[in-house]
């Protein structure tokens, strides 16, 4: 039995083919794509912190953990091994765990919980320690299970998306959906269809998942983000800007707190 340490120790093998560019990089696009989290997560950091200011600082940690999965996929992808797929694939989880814990609205809490966020946070994490080790029953369905947990996260963004009138917020989610929706047809179509990709010679699915899901994380942020400042904060005004330049045709998210002259 190979190390967890091993190159392609991993039962997992994406479309890309290993070695092509480099000896010690197994996979090079799938590897490199990742930088798009190493560049996101500290923008966000930046972009956010008056939000994270007013509201959480908790921004500042998800956003580091945002990086960290760049960080184990690239170890993933560079090696092919059973510990960088874990890694990748348990911070991903822990991520989410993060998330929900922070930015799930009070409605959507179990009715036994009483809207306690606290017990809410709670009983993802127990959720979430399970999970961590019921991951190693089945590697390869890990993946999965991950993807299906943000079928539950379209369903709450889609509700909010039907009570919400602010066309900023509509706006943002319907681009959010669309980039979800592109990011998981390639990740499906890598794993499902590599054999089609192979002959045609195009290898890059799985980098442009990584392109697009990391894509979607700052929306995703600054949705939850405003979903939860117009439950938990209804006095206060926050709008949505886009850097670098709201005028430009595409630009990243971020929230802007707006404050009146008495407050400010
Ligand atoms: C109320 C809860 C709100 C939670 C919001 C969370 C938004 C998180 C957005 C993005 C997370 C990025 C995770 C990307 C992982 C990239 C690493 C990777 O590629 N790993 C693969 C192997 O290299 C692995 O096979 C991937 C596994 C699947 C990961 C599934 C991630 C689910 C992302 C959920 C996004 C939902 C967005 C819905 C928007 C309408
Ligand atoms: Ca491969
Ligand atoms: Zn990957």
């Amino acid at each position: 039995m190979p190390s967890i340490f091993a190159y392609q120790s991993s039962e997992i093998d994406w479309c890309e083919s290993n070695f092509q560019y480099s000896q010690v990089v197994a996979e090079f696009y799938n590897t490199f794509s990742n930088v798009t989290f190493l560049l996101l997560g500290p923008l966000m950091m930046y972009l956010m912190h008056p939000y994270a200011q007013k509201r959480s600082r908790s921004i500042y940690g998800i956003s580091a953990l945002f990086m960290l999965v760049g960080l184990f996929s690239m170890y993933f992808h560079s090696t092919l091994s059973f510990l960088g797929q874990l890694l990748d694939e348990l911070a991903i989880l822990w991520l989410l765990g993060c998330c929900y814990s922070i930015w799930m609205p009070r409605c959507y809490f179990p009715a036994f919980l009483g809207g306690s966020r606290l017990q809410f946070s709670c009983l993802v994490f127990i959720t979430t320690v399970v999970s961590t080790f019921l991951s190693f029953l089945r590697p390869t369905v890990n993946a999965y299970a991950l993807n299906s947990i943000a079928l539950h996260i379209l369903y709450i963004v889609v509700q909010e998306y039907k009570k919400s009138t602010n066309k900023e917020l509509r706006h943002l989610v319907q681009v959010s959906v669309v980039l979800w929706v592109l990011a998981l047809a390639s990740w499906l179509s890598d794993r499902l269809l590599c054999g089609f990709w192979q002959r045609i010679h195009f290898f890059y699915l799985h980098s442009i998942w990584h392109v697009l899901i990391s894509f979607t994380f700052p929306y995703g942020m600054v949705i939850l983000s405003l979903v939860d400042a117009s439950y938990e904060m209804p006095g206060e005004t926050f709008k949505i800007r886009y850097w670098p330049r709201d005028t430009w045709p595409v630009g990243l998210p971020y929230v802007e707190v707006q404050c009146d002259t008495k407050k400010c």
